[in-house]
């Protein structure tokens, strides 16, 4: 059987998925495509190996929860996408070609902290600064003027974050900090966005309000979405697919095929209780 929400474990001993690789242009691969292809895909970083023969398909539009334990490679997965680290196994492929740095076609919203250096830009600014060059790779718009400016209130509209364009970082609620990551990452109009924990740090009606912004523009744009995230409950009525990490190793499928005691327990190698509760799932037994 195998259908676009199969759940599927990449220890080793599972069975590949089909890819359809190489051959094509530099130009972004047809829609109907998958966006995200990873075959047998091994990271080691510092000597460990963080992420082990990890296979699995995202295709176009889908919304993903990025979930597993503190460590188990999330970022780092995010960060090979990015082509920021290197795998040293296995085949990844982002609309049918190799990651690279810089790649516009994926948006980034790294983590919450990262913001710590910019309280005190504004948030117009802060925006901005991912047409000046940033971290994960080289800038793409290095103009002033007028045109700029319109593509940073354009992102700015998308997060409902007008407003704000002309206030401190500093004085800014978690929420629309949060907004303003997002707004960076939807500059170049990408078609896959990656969000490295936004729901951290955020109370319940914030976490709502990302969540809503979030599903939106998977939805209307037909963007995929990465999400990571500690906690899944927020999530369930909105995403797709859960891709669970753990080990090293990945489940990807149905949030009710993976957070199963069954399949959780296979993936820690350990006992591993899903209990439901208040209509909120638990994971009991391991350190999440
Ligand atoms: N450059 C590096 N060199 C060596 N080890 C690294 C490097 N980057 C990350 N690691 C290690 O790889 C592991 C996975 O890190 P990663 O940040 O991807 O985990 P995570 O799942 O995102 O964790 P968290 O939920 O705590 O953010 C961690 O043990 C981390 O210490």
């Amino acid at each position: 059987m195998s259908t676009k929400h199969d759940q599927r474990l990449s220890p080793p001993g599972a069975a590949p998925q089909a890819s359809s690789l190489g051959g094509r242009g530099q130009e972004a691969s047809p829609i109907s495509e998958p966006v995200i292809e990873l075959e047998g895909v091994s990271v080691c970083l510092g000597g460990r190996t963080i992420l082990q023969e990890v296979t699995f398909t995202i295709n176009p539009g889908e919304f993903i929860a990025v979930l597993g334990p503190n460590g188990a490679g999330k970022s780092t997965l995010l960060k090979v996408l990015l082509g920021l680290i290197r795998p040293s196994a296995g085949t990844v492929r982002l609309f049918g070609q190799a990651p690279r740095r810089g790649n516009r076609l994926i948006g980034y919203a790294p983590q919450h902290r990262t913001l710590e250096g910019a309280l005190s830009l504004r948030a117009r600014d802060l925006v901005g600064f991912g047409l000046d060059g940033h971290r994960w790779g080289p800038g793409w718009f290095p103009a002033g003027g007028r045109r700029r400016q319109a593509i940073i209130e354009a992102a700015l509209a998308e997060v409902d974050a007008l407003a704000l364009a002309d206030m401190p970082v500093a004085h800014l609620s978690g929420g629309e900090q949060q907004r303003l990551l997002i707004a960076q990452a939807l500059l170049s109009q990408p078609r896959l966005l990656l969000l490295d924990e936004p729901l951290s740090n955020l109370d319940l009606s914030h976490e709502q309000e990302i969540i809503a912004l979030i599903a939106r523009l998977c939805r209307t744009h037909g963007m995929t979405v990465l999400l990571v995230s500690h906690d899944v409950n927020p999530l369930l009525p909105v995403i797709d697919r859960v891709l669970y990490l753990a080990r090293g190793h990945a489940a990807i499928g149905k949030p009710e095929q993976v957070i199963t005691s069954a399949t959780l327990s296979a993936l820690y190698g350990a006992p591993v209780e899903v209990v439901e509760a208040l209509g909120r799932l638990f994971v009991v037994g391991v350190d999440i």
